[in-house]
């Protein structure tokens, strides 16, 4: 496999903006849906048989967005998922996305189950707190969330970046280290020291857009929305 790119926060950004603008003309709520089906897919491929609940955890921006429809998709292959968003974006895509998981009978939590309540009934959490915009220090109410995140025996599945790791610089704040991480389009440098289960999903990058972005990706298998770079996968080893 050719080597793959760890994109800069500054790059993840561009590239986002670049791929929505008026050369590639991609809709947020098309790529997100494609980079939440990649991520319930993934789930599914990691954790076929979950005998519990899902515990959705969404953010404020799109990495949130994407924990909407990861959540909608994953009820559609036959998981029990509930959601906890506890700062809900006030525009139109969110009220979408939120009315369309409640069609799908989700339930929206008022607060986070405590660490036992989350052990006894939960089988994963996904988290899609923060993607790769997240800066700074941990605000709140997501402070206390991820400090309990550090803390729980269930499993959790970062979107894109686990949620308080820093961007480029990775786990310095010494957070949890989640079991799986599904970077989306391209990996970023902070999720280069990751050791789990690291799977990318987000397979909507144009040809033209990686020639001008100069950027490489592994290859995808058929129609798969998924390529698994952990590193101690043996068909990542040269
Ligand atoms: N082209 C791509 O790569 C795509 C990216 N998508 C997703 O979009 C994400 C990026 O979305 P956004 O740019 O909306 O950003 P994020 O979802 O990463 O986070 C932005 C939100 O977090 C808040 N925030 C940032 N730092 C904080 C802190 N220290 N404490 C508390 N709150 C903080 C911001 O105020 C903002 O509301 C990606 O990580 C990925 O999950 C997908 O939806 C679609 C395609
Ligand atoms: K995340």
């Amino acid at each position: 496999m050719k080597s793959i790119k760890y994109l800069t926060q500054h790059e993840a950004i561009v590239m986002d903006q670049l791929l929505m603008g008026d050369k590639y003309k991609f809709p947020t709520e098309s790529l997100m849906e494609l980079a939440g089906l990649s991520v319930a897919s993934i789930i599914q491929k990691v954790y076929p048989n979950i005998s519990k609940k899902v515990l959705t955890i969404c953010g404020p921006g799109n990495n949130g967005g994407d924990g909407l429809v990861a959540s909608r998709h994953l009820v559609q292959f036959g998981y029990d998922v509930e959601i906890f968003y506890p700062k809900k974006t006030d525009k139109k895509l969110y009220h979408d996305l939120v009315c369309q998981c409640k069609h799908e009978d989700i339930k929206f939590l008022g607060e986070l189950p405590d660490n036992s309540l989350l052990s006894k009934e939960y089988g994963l959490i996904v988290d899609s707190i923060f993607g790769y915009s997240f800066k700074g220090d941990i605000r709140a109410p997501f402070d206390k969330i991820i400090e309990q995140l550090s803390k729980t025996d269930v499993p959790i599945a970062s979107v894109d970046m686990p949620s308080g790791w820093d961007v480029e610089a990775g786990n310095i704040k010494n957070l949890f280290t989640p079991a799986l991480l599904i970077s989306l389009a391209a990996p970023k440098k902070g999720a280069e020291s990751f050791e789990g289960i690291h799977y990318l999903g987000g397979r909507f990058l144009p040809k033209e857009f990686l020639r001008e972005t100069n950027l490489t990706i592994p290859k995808y298998n058929g129609c798969d929305q998924f390529v698994n770079i952990s590193k101690n996968n043996n068909n990542n080893k040269n």
